[in-house]
Formats: structure tokens, sequence, C-alpha cells
């Protein structure tokens, strides 16, 4: 048995298809006499698009469709944003490979102003993110938050229609749809750390298949494997959701990995803790932050937010 053709299931997004397109272009190249194939498909979260996600159970609803695909045969993989993978994989599919990072940065956009600093006080940032929202409004207090929702290009005509002062959105998807010179300025991830996994694209697929593994093997990258899997512990760890904001960042120098991450509360607190070692203790390192948060109190802040957010 021999695999000829290669079935990418991926959401219609822009930014999902020019994920998926950027597997499909990389594994034509690396096997030229593999047919690579893009199968769209439209998940439940694209259809409930305007409803807020933590109402609607959470990014599972836009890789639900795509597992589905792939455990009934209609699909081989799915290319996913790290960043909306949920740590769990349902029995028969995981993790494959995660590719080369683009940059991991959330950017600051806006009409008229070029950064942070310049908004006045009281200006209207939108984001729906709450990992996004107590960072801006630890360095801005001042700030108005509103939600802001919708695929990439949804979030910049809504800000183009005068309804937001600024916005933020990552980097990388921006930098991907070609949209650039839409971003004013870059958050330090001092200032703004990033999601777990943000900017990194990875493939899930089915278990079990040496074959495809093969084939899916050289894209993966082994620095961004190391960082991802040290911020996904926390994640993994806290098993926080996404009412929870949460943001993990590492980095790694000379094969030293520096995690940082991140817990926020109803009433904006925030708990932070980090810590490094050596690059191939990617998962000790993340466990070790993660306990740190815990020693600080994360679990009781996880659980008065899902209190609040069931009211
Ligand atoms: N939540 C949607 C989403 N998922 C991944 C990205 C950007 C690309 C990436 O982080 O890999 C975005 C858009 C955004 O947050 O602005």
């Amino acid at each position: 048995m021999s695999i000829s053709t290669l079935r990418i299931a991926t959401r219609q997004s822009p930014l999902a298809m020019w994920q998926a397109e950027y597997v499909q272009s990389r594994l034509q190249q690396l096997h030229p006499d593999l047919t690579v194939e893009l199968v769209p498909m439209t998940t439940q979260g694209d259809k409930i698009l305007g409803t807020p996600l933590t109402k609607i159970g959470g990014k599972g609803l836009f890789v639900k469709e795509l597992e589905q695909a792939m455990l009934e045969g209609r699909a081989d993989i799915a290319v996913h944003s790290m960043k909306d993978v949920p740590y769990q994989f349902p029995e028969g599919l995981e993790l494959k490979v995660i590719c080369e990072r683009e940059d991991p940065t959330d950017a600051f956009v806006s009409n008229k102003y070029h950064n942070l600093d310049e908004l006045p006080c009281g200006a209207n940032v939108g984001t729906s993110s709450l990992r996004r929202k107590i960072q801006l409004l630890k360095a801005r207090p001042d700030l108005k938050i509103t939600d802001l929702r919708g695929n990439v290009g949804t979030r910049l005509s809504k800000l183009d229609d005068g309804n937001y002062d600024a916005i933020v959105l990552a980097s990388a998807g921006l930098k991907r749809l070609g949209l650039e010179e839409r971003i004013r300025s870059q958050f330090e991830p001092e200032l703004m750390l990033p999601a777990p996994g943000q900017g990194a694209v990875g493939i899930e697929a089915r278990t079990n298949d040496p074959e495809l593994d093969a084939i899916l093997q050289p894209l993966q990258d082994e620095t961004t494997s190391l960082r991802v899997l040290a911020e996904r512990t926390i994640t993994k760890t806290l098993q926080a959701s996404c009412q929870v904001p949460v943001a993990a960042f590492a980095t790694i120098d000379n094969d030293t990995l520096s995690l940082r991450a991140l817990v926020g509360g109803v009433d904006q607190q925030i708990i932070e803790a980090s810590a490094e070692g050596s690059a191939k203790d990617a998962l000790a390192i993340g466990q070790k932050v993660s306990q740190e948060l815990l020693d600080l109190g994360a679990r009781e802040l996880i659980q008065e937010l899902a209190a609040s957010a069931d009211h």
C-alpha cells in the first residue's frame, strides 16, 4: 500500500487557506510524485462567527469537522494554527509536526496612532481575546476594550469603519495574508505575551501510519516544536479553557530555553512565572512554570473565572 494522493482538510477562511496551501506547496516540492489536494470545509465555529467564543464552548468548534473528516477517511491531514488547537486530540489522531514559526508577536493596528503610547486617554481598542485585554489594561488601565470578532479581514474592516481607535491582531496572520503594511508596531513580548503556539502552524493526522509520518517529517522544525511544547504544557497543566486569559512564550538561545507564562483573573489580576533550562527539557520547563503558576494561585483564578462565566 502506498500513498499517492494526500488530502488536506481545511477551513475556508483566508488565513486557514493560506496555511493549507503553504503545507500543500511544501509537500508538493518535497514529494513531486505525490498529489496534494485541499478539502475545504465549513466548521461549526465558522457558522456562528458572530457569537462570542466564550459562549459557544471554545475554539474546539473550529477543528471538530476537520477531525471528523480525517476519522471518516475523507481527508488525510489537517493544518492548524497551533494557537487554536486544543491540547487533547481524539482517539486515532495526533499532532505530527510543527512547521517553522512565523513572527509570534501581537500587532498594534490603527489608522491614527502608531503605538499604544500614542493612544489618547480612554481610547477604544478592539479585541475579543481576554489575553490581549488584560495585558492592554495592565499597560493602560484607562483604555476601553471592546469586543471584536471575525476573520482577520472582517476585523480590519471594522477598524476602517471607524468603530475603534486601534485593534490588536497576531502579526503572523497579517504577514501571511500580505497585510504586513497594516502593522503600525509590534508589541514587545514583555508587554504583550503571546498565546501558546502563536505564529506556528501544525499538522494533525491519523496515528499508526508510518508512511504518512515519513511524508510529513521533513516539515518538522525542531526549535519551534520545543518552544511550542513548553508553551502548550501550560495550557495542558492548567486545563485552561478559552474563558481563561493565558499567555506563554518560549525562546531558545544557544540551546537555552526561556519560558514565561501568565494567567489572568476576573478583576484583571495577573499571575506570572518563568523558568529556563536546556532546550531538550522543554516539557520539564513547561511543567515547572505551570507548577509555579499553581503555587501562586492560578487554580483559584481559573475557578473564579469559570464561576463568573456561568452567570
Ligand atoms: N484566533 C484566530 C487566529 N488564529 C491564528 C491567528 C494568527 C496566526 C497565528 O497565530 O498563527 C489568528 C488571528 C489573530 O489572532 O489575529
